[in-house]
């Protein structure tokens, strides 16, 4: 499939790893006490080439569109709750609208294929790849290759359109923990039944037959050799947006907070393309969603918050954020033993 995905090259940079170990190490605080906060503090000045990093314009992006799976009823709702949800988000009545709102972030809402025509409004990026979402990923593929670069070029380009150096992003699609199943066995290589997870709230026996569907989808497209091919066999829109966004923003060093089970399975296929894109990546939290602490280990990532979530969105991300704005305004604000005049280790009792 024809595609280059924006450069997004390591940074190895010693010398600022040096100065900013050597700044964290000097703050007020007992050596490592902030724990992972102060590996957030490391990875923000790598990020922006900086001692002192800053958060300007942050802003949430949901990548919204709708799975032709659906159809085979894999999820607990039907497909028209992701148009409504689409309506909800704009009214501001969702979870990640109440948190952005919380944390003064912007929401922009990005239809890339939700079933039934919408206005543009403030807020509302409409570019649906195809206005009926993805076909049925039991019948073909999810998309073509062609609609595939599509969506990976709206989300590059929506990422283009918005100022800042910081997202928090989400998606909406009922049915996508299905695609995010797939491509999280496809990517991970855990068996498929650790990567398929009740999603919306499906029963046992509802989680058989997904399950059992999303098995048949998986031998369908067994042939699927490149992070794109499974990405198109698979779907949806909004996760090739979301590929593609993640791979602009990594490329513009703008820092990405990665929600739940289905932005971390966009981030696979992006990390499967271009591995330095994790770079810019914080993760908010491990789902409750069966398949992303799989998705999570293969990146190696350590998650900020655990708390049974299992919503999508971009909530976990929004939840997580206090977190971010707290590391950085840590590094900034706090004074150093120097300045403050305060006692150091003392040498003869530290060990390391
Ligand atoms: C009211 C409602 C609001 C949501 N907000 C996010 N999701 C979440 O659920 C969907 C994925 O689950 P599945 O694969 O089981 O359909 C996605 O749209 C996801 O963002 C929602 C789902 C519902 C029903
Ligand atoms: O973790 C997620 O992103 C998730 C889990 C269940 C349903 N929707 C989203």
């Amino acid at each position: 499939m024809d595609w280059t995905p924006p450069a997004v090259a390591p940074r190895a940079d010693a010398a600022l790893t040096a100065r900013l170990r050597q700044r964290i190490d000097h703050l007020t605080k007992p050596l490592g006490a902030l724990g992972q906060l102060e590996a957030l503090m490391l990875q923000a000045g790598l990020l922006q080439g900086r001692v002192d990093p800053r958060l300007d314009a942050p802003q949430v992006l949901v990548f919204a569109a709708d799975h032709g799976l659906a159809a085979r009823g894999v999820s607990a709702y039907p497909s028209d709750v992701t148009a409504q949800m689409v309506e909800n988000f704009l009214a501001g009545g969702a979870a990640i609208s109440v948190l952005a709102r919380l944390h003064g972030l912007p929401l922009t809402v990005v239809d890339a294929g939700v079933r039934g025509a919408r206005a543009v409004r403030p807020g509302l990026i409409v570019r649906p790849v195809a206005p009926g979402g993805t076909a049925d990923a039991s019948l073909g593929p999810a998309m073509s290759r062609a609609q595939c670069v599509q969506a990976l070029e709206l989300g590059r380009e929506v990422v283009g359109s918005v100022p800042g150096n910081a997202l928090v992003l989400g998606e909406m699609g009922i049915g996508n923990t299905s695609a995010a199943a797939l491509l999280t066995a496809h990517f991970t290589g855990a068996p498929l039944a650790a990567c398929v997870g009740r999603g919306t709230g499906l029963d046992d026996a509802g989680l058989a037959r997904k399950l059992e569907v999303l098995a048949q989808v998986a031998q369908r497209h067994a042939g699927v050799a490149t992070p794109l091919e499974a990405l198109a066999a698979f779907g949806g829109f909004e996760i090739a947006a979301l590929a593609g966004a993640m791979l602009q923003a990594a490329h513009e060093r703008r820092l990405i907070v990665v929600d739940g089970f289905i932005v971390t399975a966009a981030l696979l296929v992006a990390h499967a393309l271009r591995p330095a894109v994790l770079e810019a990546c914080v993760f908010a939290h491990c789902s409750d969603e069966a398949g992303h602490a799989r998705a999570l280990a293969h990146l190696g990532a350590r998650p900020l918050l655990a708390l049974d979530l299992r919503l999508g969105e971009g909530s976990g991300a929004a939840l997580a954020w206090p977190l971010v704005v707290g590391a950085v305004a840590l590094l900034d604000g706090m004074a150093s033993f120097d300045s403050a005049g305060i006692s150091g280790r003392d040498a003869s009792t530290a060990t390391a």
